[in-house]
């Protein structure tokens, strides 16, 4: 079963495709890397794979059906949470919106880090808002985690234990990220994209079979140097 499908998925902007013909499929179980160049089309995938965005072109079904925002959570680029609430507030409206909360998980998220719950969320640093939305998502219990760039404001220690704590999940992940060792030791998945076309997707494994780079890093080094070697 597959836990996301994408068939010829795409979003124009007035004239200008952000996305186009964009085929995945991720299966149940996956840790999935998306990477690509600045503006290769990640965030508009990730926005329109958990409806953000409506799509130009194209499906996206999440296990076999249409999109069912009860099955996936997702932590945006810019971590939308609300700025006056605190962060018990936060973490007793997750409780209040999701029959599958799992209240240790984002709890404890959240007390790993040091972030007090009284702290109101607009007084907190970028990579402790980072952490609130990572708390939310992951208590949803969602069987399909979306996560647009979730490392990128956190400190080294904090990125290892959020990297631990996705691998502890079993569920779906699909991560973007431009910092692949963050990537490499946690993806088993890879969705390459190159000028909002995909570029490679697959079984880590897979695509490195016949290539001759060893390792997800090296994959994606050796497509960002050359483009035109992985059409
Ligand atoms: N609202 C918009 N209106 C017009 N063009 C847009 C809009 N949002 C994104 N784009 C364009 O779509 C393309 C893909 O953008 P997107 O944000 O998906 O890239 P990205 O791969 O996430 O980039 P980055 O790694 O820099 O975050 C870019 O050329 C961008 O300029």
């Amino acid at each position: 079963m597959n836990a996301l499908e994408t068939s010829g998925l795409g979003k124009r902007y007035r004239r200008r495709w952000a996305l186009s013909e964009c085929t995945v499929e991720l299966p149940a179980g996956a840790t999935a890397a998306l990477v690509g160049p600045n503006g290769a089309g990640k965030t508009t995938l990730l926005n329109l794979v958990t409806g953000l965005l409506a799509p130009t072109t194209g499906h996206v079904r999440v296990f076999g059906r249409p999109l069912d925002l009860t099955r996936v959570a997702f932590v945006a680029q810019d971590k939308p949470l609300y700025r006056r609430w605190s962060v018990a507030d936060t973490l007793h409206f997750g409780a209040a919106t999701n029959p599958r909360w799992d209240r240790g998980r984002a709890e404890s998220l959240v007390r790993a880090h040091g972030i007090a719950h009284d702290q109101r969320v607009d007084r907190l640093s970028g990579g402790q808002r980072t952490l609130v939305a990572l708390a939310l998502a992951v208590g949803k219990r969602a069987d399909l985690l979306v996560l647009d760039e979730p490392l990128a404001e956190l400190d080294p220690l904090a990125r290892v234990q959020v990297l631990q704590a996705l691998r502890e999940l079993e569920t779906t992940v699909l991560l973007s990220s431009h910092v692949l060792a963050d990537l490499a030791g946690i993806c088993d998945h890879l969705v390459l994209l190159g000028g909002g076309r995909v570029r490679l997707c697959g079984a880590v494994s897979d695509l490195l079979d016949p290539h001759p780079a060893t390792t997800l890093e090296d994959l994606v080094l050796h497509y960002l140097r050359n483009p035109e070697a992985v059409r």
